[in-house]
């Protein structure tokens, strides 16, 4: 039997390309709106509520408003949207950055997808507070470049109109939405200073966390770092960890998949450390990811439908 699932705003950028991922398969049957209906209240309520599983792919405010409507308890939801990252009540959809995260989510009702830069940062550093290497009171920076798609239609329109830039940094006041689900999910006691940009290519993303050795735990090295990486990320899976040295990275290395590689680079002499994570926006930081979480909760091969 198939596991049912409702897209609400599947005519948007996530949307789509959860539609993608789910196309042609016969273990999942979806359904979505059309035309006028995809915003009709009581046209969404009838679908939510006869789903197995509803994938919210909405602005906050229209996924808080889908969640109200459900009614029946066996209705399971993804939210693609910041609206529930930290809510206590919720599972915290990153089946890898918790050594029970998959089981947890497999048995969840409300499942909050990660956003896309936190995806990038939780999974360079999450481990290495786990494990002690890095205290919870440490005072971290990101700096992230994003594709325009992240900003959803709206932007994509921005920049495809020819009102882009080549390279936008943003979030200038410092309180960017993803600073809460980035501070509670690492188990950091104060916000890391967020500095995201957004460049002139449709998908992709590079997040990086520049550290001092003395950042970390007395007597930590280089060796200790990468390997709490590689020990957290079992081969195979979506994220993987680097085992070579880069000249460079790019934007596009992981553009188009679901996959998300992790580098960390050190220099002996400075004892600065550079941890990156390349991704796709729209891949394992929302759709790919997504689907992930569905496979998860349906008890489905958690990769099934990824790009790999
Ligand atoms: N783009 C990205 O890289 C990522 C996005 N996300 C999150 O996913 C969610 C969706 O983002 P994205 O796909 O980029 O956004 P888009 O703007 O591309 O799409 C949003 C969709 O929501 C629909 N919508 C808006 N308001 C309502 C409403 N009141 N009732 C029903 N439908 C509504 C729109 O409908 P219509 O088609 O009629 O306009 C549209 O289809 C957001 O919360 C975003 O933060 C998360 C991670 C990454
Ligand atoms: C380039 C760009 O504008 N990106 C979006 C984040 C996209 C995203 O991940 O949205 P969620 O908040 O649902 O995670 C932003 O910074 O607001």
């Amino acid at each position: 039997m198939s596991v049912s699932v409702f897209i609400d705003g599947a005519a948007g950028t996530t949307g789509l390309e959860i539609r993608e991922r789910l196309d042609g398969r016969t273990d999942v049957s979806v359904s979505t709106l059309d035309g006028d209906a995809r915003r009709d209240p009581a046209a969404r309520r009838d679908a939510i509520n006869n789903a197995d599983v509803v994938v919210l792919c909405l602005p906050d405010d229209a996924a808080r408003e889908a969640v109200a409507m459900i009614g029946n308890p066996r209705t399971r939801v993804i939210d693609a949207s910041t609206a529930h990252r930290t809510a206590p009540e919720w599972t915290y959809g990153f089946s890898e950055i918790e050594p029970d995260g998959a089981a947890r989510i497999a048995g969840a009702t409300r499942v909050s997808n990660p956003g896309c830069y936190p995806t990038g940062f939780l999974a360079l550093v999450r481990p290495l507070i786990r494990e002690g290497l890095l205290p919870a009171y440490s005072l971290l920076s990101v700096n992230a470049t994003s594709g325009y798609s992240g900003g959803g239609k709206a932007m994509i329109a921005e920049f495809e109109g020819g009102a882009g830039s080549a390279f936008r940094p943003y979030a200038l006041s410092l309180g960017h939405k993803h600073v809460p689900e980035m501070t509670v999910h690492a188990g950091l006691r104060h916000g890391p200073i967020f500095q995201p940009a957004v460049a002139n290519v449709y998908r992709g993303m590079v997040v990086e966390v520049p550290l001092h050795l003395a950042h970390f735990t007395s007597g930590t090295t280089p060796a200790d770092i990468r390997g709490v990486l590689n020990d957290a990320y079992r081969p195979g899976g979506l994220v993987r960890v680097s085992q070579g040295n880069r000249a460079t990275l790019g934007i596009e290395d992981d553009a188009g998949t679901d996959r998300m590689t992790l580098h960390a680079f050190f220099d002996a002499e400075t004892e600065q450390v550079r941890l990156i994570a390349t991704l796709d926006n729209l891949g394992k930081g929302a759709a790919g990811a997504a689907v992930q979480n569905l496979n998860i909760m349906a008890g489905l091969d958690p990769l099934a439908g990824l790009i790999l």
